[in-house]
């Protein structure tokens, strides 16, 4: 890496809580040596009331012979935007509709794609194995279709709370938690022995996927679902439940191993026997959920680079590619033949370092399944997180960006955290775009589509909407196109294969800003004097 120092386990400087193991705390990237852009105040002139001209005014005015709908869809990026998280209440009501149906519309008149919204396994199937009631979500699918726009279903096999944001709480099955009394390791454990109830290690989950499948047979056919975004593990994202709100961890703590459960201490041992290496166990020096890197063995003193601390993290990351390749396996058979894209969540803090692409790999065995690669963190800046941390998430995005594009895989997009502001949004919009705009030609890089977290009062007060309505149009959404037939998996990619993705290359340039901006502080500062005017 020349001018970028990317994100890695390997160049963690002593105490700085970056790039940990794949289950370890969400912020992974080693912070930029270049200077990062502050770009406050540098927009006048572009984002203020529409100033600027849209991608689709942009393709229109081109004069290259592309035509008119490779013009409109040359550089547009639809946008979703996310329901919250209890629309559908733990008791399987859609409680207010009516209010809903008017966020909806203010949501249609901000020209929004769609909508993002879980659909809780821990509600549907909460009577009993395969006793389903989709009849709350049914109503809401109807009504998201009545208001014209389409969606992007979680399949949420996962329990919601204990993360960041988790204002409902929605648990998995009380049915799947009784076998848990029972067989207390069908849950990730930690090295303490502490359960985490947020997901379980097995799949059982294609009975839903196919019931979701036939229950909703006419909105598919009426190609209301986009994407379905396969929950594959805590808050739906591929990942191990390494830093749980509920059991103390706070940001930026480096997060616990979560392989203690006696299935995966038995698979790890015959897998350290098949190499000749009998005697080797799991790290006990990794630290606990709120350590700094250099307090650890197995971090501060770099016990990961040994050839036991590569094995076991080789091994470790395996099994959570292999789940996500099984997982997408079922769902594609579920949705085979449906007009729908799938997609999956990726979080920070993967098996990632100096000379090892932690991303690239998943993104392969996405390719497989026709998956799409739904990553987060595309509105936090470098020069926005606690220096302590060593947090660089603008390099992630250039880097997951990059890895993702090179295996040929379709790359959305959300914000990680709630945010309002026009700093937020810029950087959002630059990574939808990294090199903005294309006039002539389909930008070379460009999100497939963006989620916007989240739809609620905040989002809709008049200030923070004005604004929202002027990202949403300079993200140029536009009716969405259909999505093709989903095809059958292409036959399964043997792990070294996966693995020889993990090669590190060089990311792709990313323009400092964006071209499309919303606007700066001034903005702020005229907006705050329009507020004082009530019918503006
Ligand atoms: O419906 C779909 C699913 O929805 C839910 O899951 C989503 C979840 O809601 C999302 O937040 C997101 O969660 C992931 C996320 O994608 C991952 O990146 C990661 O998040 C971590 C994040 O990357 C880390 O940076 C870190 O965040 C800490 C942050 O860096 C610190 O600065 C601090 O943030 C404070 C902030 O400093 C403070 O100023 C204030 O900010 C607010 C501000 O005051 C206010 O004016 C307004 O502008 O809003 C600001 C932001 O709220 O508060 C901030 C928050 O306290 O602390 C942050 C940590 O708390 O750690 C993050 C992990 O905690 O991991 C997330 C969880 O895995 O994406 C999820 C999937 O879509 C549900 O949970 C699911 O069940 C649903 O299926």
């Amino acid at each position: 890496m020349a001018s970028i120092v990317c994100p890695k386990l390997g160049a963690v400087p002593t105490g700085q809580r970056s790039c940990h193991q794949l289950e370890l705390h969400p912020k992974t990237t080693q912070k930029s040596t270049q200077p990062v852009a502050h770009r406050l105040g540098e927009n006048l002139g572009f984002g203020f009331r529409r100033t600027i001209k849209s991608p689709h005014a942009l393709a229109t005015e081109a004069s290259t012979p592309l035509n008119e709908n490779d013009k409109m869809m040359a550089n547009y990026v639809p946008i979703y935007v996310m329901l919250q998280l209890g629309i559908v209440t733990i008791d399987n009501v859609l409680e207010d509709k009516v209010g809903l149906e008017k966020q909806l519309k203010q949501l249609k008149g901000a020209n929004v794609d769609g909508v993002m919204c879980d659909v809780w396994w821990g509600i549907v199937e909460s009577k009993g194995p395969k006793e389903y009631d989709w009849s709350a979500y049914r109503v809401l699918f109807q009504l998201v279709q009545d208001c014209g726009l389409k969606m992007q279903v979680v399949m949420s096999f996962h329990q919601c709370g204990g993360n960041v944001g988790d204002v409902v709480n929605i648990p998995i099955p009380q049915w799947v938690r009784d076998v848990g009394e029972t067989n207390p390791d069908i849950f990730y454990t930690n090295r303490a022995g502490n359960r985490n109830i947020e997901y379980l290690t097995i799949g059982m989950y294609r009975d839903y996927m196919k019931s979701f499948k036939e229950t909703m047979a006419d909105f598919l056919e009426a190609e209301l679902f986009t994407d379905i975004e396969v929950g594959l593990g805590p808050a739906g994202e591929l990942r191990y439940p390494s830093y749980p709100q509920s059991q103390g961890w706070v940001f930026p703590g480096i997060g616990e191993f979560q392989c203690y459960d006696k299935y995966l201490q038995a698979d790890f041992k015959e897998a350290a026997t098949n190499a000749g290496h009998p005697e080797w166990e799991f790290p006990d020096d990794a630290g606990e959920y709120n350590n700094n890197p250099d307090v650890t063995g197995f971090f501060g003193s770099k016990g990961y680079l040994s050839e036991k601390g590569k094995f076991f993290l080789t091994w470790y990351s395996n099994k959570l590619l292999i789940h996500g390749d099984q997982i997408l396996n079922e769902a594609n058979k579920a949705f085979l033949g449906c007009k729908v894209k799938l997609a999956c969540k990726l979080t920070a803090g993967y098996y990632n370092l100096n000379d090892r692409d932690g991303y690239r790999p998943i993104a392969r065995m996405l390719s497989r399944h026709y998956g799409a690669f739904n990553f987060t963190c595309l509105e936090m800046r470098d020069s926005e997180q606690d220096a302590a941390a060593k947090s660089g998430p603008q390099e992630l995005v250039q880097q997951v960006f990059s890895s993702v594009k090179r295996e040929d895989v379709h790359i959305a997009g959300e914000n990680a955290l709630e945010r309002y502001d026009r700093d937020a949004y810029n950087q959002i919009l630059l990574n939808v775009r990294p090199n903005g705009v294309s006039r002539n030609e389909p930008p070379k890089l460009k999100m497939e589509a963006l989620t916007f977290l989240r739809l609620g009062d905040e989002l809709l007060k008049k200030k923070n909407f004005r604004l929202f309505k002027t990202f949403a149009y300079n993200a140029d959404p536009r009716t969405y196109s259909s999505v093709v037939p989903l095809e059958r998996s292409k036959p399964e990619i043997p792990i070294e294969e996966l693995l020889k993705a993990s090669e590190w290359l060089e990311p792709f340039p990313f323009d400092d800003q964006t071209d499309m901006s919303v606007g700066g502080k001034l903005n702020d500062f005229i907006d705050g004097l329009l507020d004082k005017i009530p019918f503006f």
